[in-house]
């Protein structure tokens, strides 16, 4: 069997897939705020420098015009001071220069440049320029930034940690509920119902319906093995009954109704051991119907086949139900075999059956068949066989027939 791919909950994943897109957002959204950010930083930050030199230009124009050096000087270090100018320079008409400030701005243009006028505005009596200090401009732009950028991120962060909550809450929980349940799930305890704990009860949603349909699903599977338990006990019932059937018509003669030669075997061992195991009386009786192959020769088979149906029939009629019980040994031969009976009583019951066959006629197509049988009448002897028995019957039957027929044959008849 191929391995199973390795675990991975869809909440985790949406999570993750969630917090890639809130920082791919927070990266872009904080970019373009970075950007805008920076120019708004730079144009005040101009502005800044150059309200800083508006303002010096009074100051710098009378010390020109004064031509006091070390005031102009003073002002042009007063004005590098500030942390926003990196450098500065005064160039006078009359060719003094001052300035101030770090090097290395000598190559790149100045920031503000503005003529300095004479205090009585006529003429031009010098020129200021200055450069902002780009390093502490960078420092300002980018402490901006990180503050810009870490809202966001703080922001994105805020988002995956709902985002999270909600689909812990919500999908995770329920949908492992549910797979533990199912995981669980076996063929003896499928009526077990499913019950999800669910946070907001007052609202259903994909998962409840899943459930629903699972619980659906588990009724219905439960109702089918319900039915087919049902049907197999049906079934099993109705082949037992069957079986039973068969194994009875198994025993049993299909012309005559009485036990056949197989019931015999099976059952007389059986009443033999119990008579010596009790130390009861049992007595057998052979019973045959006198020259029968006449009436088959006179009036056909089928009027045989009526003719041991219906002395069948008296014979079993005149036995003791449910104690007594007659086996068609063979073609016109009755073994009938009496549980708890003497010989006496065997006899006795014997005379009976030869007076019931001769009673009436058989009625057949029309005519009258007297029909008559002669009996051998034996019980069993302290330790004798089955076979013993019946072989003691038998030939007092034998006797029966060579003394005349139609007259009863017993151990001391
Ligand atoms: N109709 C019918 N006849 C059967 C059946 N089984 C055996 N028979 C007949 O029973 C007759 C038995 O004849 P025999 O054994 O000579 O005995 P019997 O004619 O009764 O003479 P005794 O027994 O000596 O009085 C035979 O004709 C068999 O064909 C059966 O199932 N149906």
């Amino acid at each position: 069997m191929p391995s199973s791919p390795p675990f991975r909950s869809i909440a985790t994943l949406l999570i993750q897939r969630i917090a890639v897109l809130a920082l791919l957002c927070m990266a872009l959204l904080g970019g373009v705020h970075a950007v805008l950010e920076y120019r708004h930083a730079q144009a005040r930050f101009d502005k800044d420098v150059r309200v800083v030199a508006e303002n010096s230009l009074r100051l710098l124009s009378t010390a020109l015009w004064d031509i006091e050096p070390a005031a102009v000087q003073s002002q042009v270090d007063w004005l590098v001071h500030l942390p926003e100018v990196g450098h500065a320079h005064v160039r006078s008409v009359t060719g003094p220069v001052f300035e101030a400030g770090a090097s290395g701005y000598d190559s790149l243009p100045p920031t503000v440049v503005l003529p300095i006028a004479a205090p009585e505005g006529s003429s031009v009596i010098g020129e200021l320029e200055i450069w902002a200090n780009t390093e502490y401009f960078g420092m300002e732009v980018l402490a901006k930034t990180l503050r810009v950028l870490g809202g966001y991120a703080l922001f994105a962060l805020l988002v995956c940690l709902v985002v999270a909550w909600v689909l812990r809450r919500e999908l995770q929980e329920p949908l492992q509920q549910m797979a533990r349940f199912a995981a669980e799930l076996k063929p003896d305890t499928l009526s077990r119902p499913l019950t999800l704990v669910r946070r907001d009860p007052r609202h259903l949603d994909e998962i409840d319906f899943m459930a629903r349909g699972f619980q659906r699903l588990q009724g219905d599977v439960r109702h089918h093995i319900q039915m087919l338990d049902t049907r197999v006990a049906e079934r099993t019932q109705q082949l037992e009954s069957l079986v039973e059937e068969v194994k009875r018509l198994s025993m049993i003669d299909a012309l005559t109704g009485c036990f056949n030669r197989r019931a015999m075997d099976e059952r007389l061992p059986a009443e033999v051991e119990r008579s010596h195991r009790y130390k009861r009386p049992l007595s057998v009786v052979f019973a045959d119907l006198d020259h029968f192959k006449r009436v088959n020769d006179e009036l056909g088979h089928a009027a045989g086949d009526l003719v041991l149906r219906d002395i069948a029939q008296r014979y079993r009629s005149a036995l003791r139900s449910q104690v007594d019980w007659v086996v068609r040994y063979g073609g016109e031969e009755f073994f009938i075999v009496l549980p708890e009976s003497q010989e006496q009583e065997a006899l006795h019951l014997a005379y009976r059956l030869r007076a019931i066959t001769r009673s009436a006629p058989v009625r057949v197509d029309g005519r009258d068949l007297h029909v008559t049988a002669s009996f051998g009448v034996a019980q069993l002897a302290p330790g004798e066989a089955a076979e013993q028995l019946m072989a003691r019957a038998d030939a007092l039957l034998y006797r029966a027939k060579v003394e005349g027929r139609d007259c009863v044959r017993g151990g001391s008849a």
